[in-house]
C-alpha cells in the first residue's frame, strides 16, 4: 500500500544545489520510496539561527511503502550518508530532509511528529510545497501563508 508523502530539504553549505540533487538521487535509489513531483528550487534566509548562510530549499512529493518510522530510518541515513553532522541544532548543514507530511496521518512519536510541527510558520517550506500540493489542499497552505510575516515571504526567493 503506497502512500503520498511530502518532504523538505534544505542546504545552506557547500554546492548546495549539488547537495539537494544528490539526496533526491538516493531518495529515488530507496526501494520503498518513488519520487513523484519536485517543487522548484528556492534562496531562501535563515530562519531560528539567523547568523548563517542562506539556504537553497525545496518541497517533493513521493510515495511510499515504508511507515513512518522506516521512512525517518531512511531520511536519517541519507543524511548521514551524505556526511551530515548533526552538531549545532538549528546550525548550518550541507543537507537536511524533513519529513512534512505522511498520507493525511496524524503521527506523534518521542522522535517524529507528523505534519511537522514547525511547517506552518515556515514560508521555506509553505511556499515551495504550493508548487506540489495537490489543488484540495492550496488553501489551507495559503490560509497558513497569508499569517506570516511579509518580510518573512520575501526571504524566500525563486533560486
Ligand atoms: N531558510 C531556512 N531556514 C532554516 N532554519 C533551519 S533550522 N532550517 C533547517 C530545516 O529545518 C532551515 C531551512 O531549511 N531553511
Amino acid at each position: 500500500m503506497q502512500k503520498d508523502i511530502f518532504l523538505g530539504l534544505g542546504s545552506n553549505v557547500g554546492d548546495r544545489n549539488e547537495a539537494l540533487k544528490t539526496a533526491i538521487e538516493l531518495l529515488q535509489k530507496t526501494e520503498t520510496i518513488s519520487v513523484l513531483e519536485c517543487s522548484n528550487v528556492y534562496e531562501t534566509k535563515p530562519v531560528g539561527v539567523t547568523d548563517q548562510a542562506d539556504f537553497l530549499n525545496l518541497v517533493l512529493k513521493a510515495a511510499t511503502s515504508s511507515p513512518p518510522q522506516e521512512l525517518l530510518q531512511v531520511t536519517q541515513s541519507i543524511e548521514k550518508e551524505m556526511g551530515r553532522i548533526k552538531d549545532v541544532r538549528w546550525g548550518p548543514r550541507n543537507i537536511d530532509l524533513d519529513i512534512l507530511l505522511y498520507n493525511d496521518e496524524n503521527i506523534m512519536m518521542e522522535e517524529l511528529i507528523i505534519p511537522h510541527p514547525r511547517m506552518a510558520e515556515r514560508a521555506f517550506v509553505l511556499i515551495p510545497l504550493m508548487d506540489v500540493i495537490s489543488n484540495s489542499k492550496t488553501d489551507e497552505v495559503k490560509h497558513w501563508l497569508s499569517s506570516l510575516p511579509a518580510e518573512e515571504k520575501a526571504g524566500v526567493r525563486l533560486y
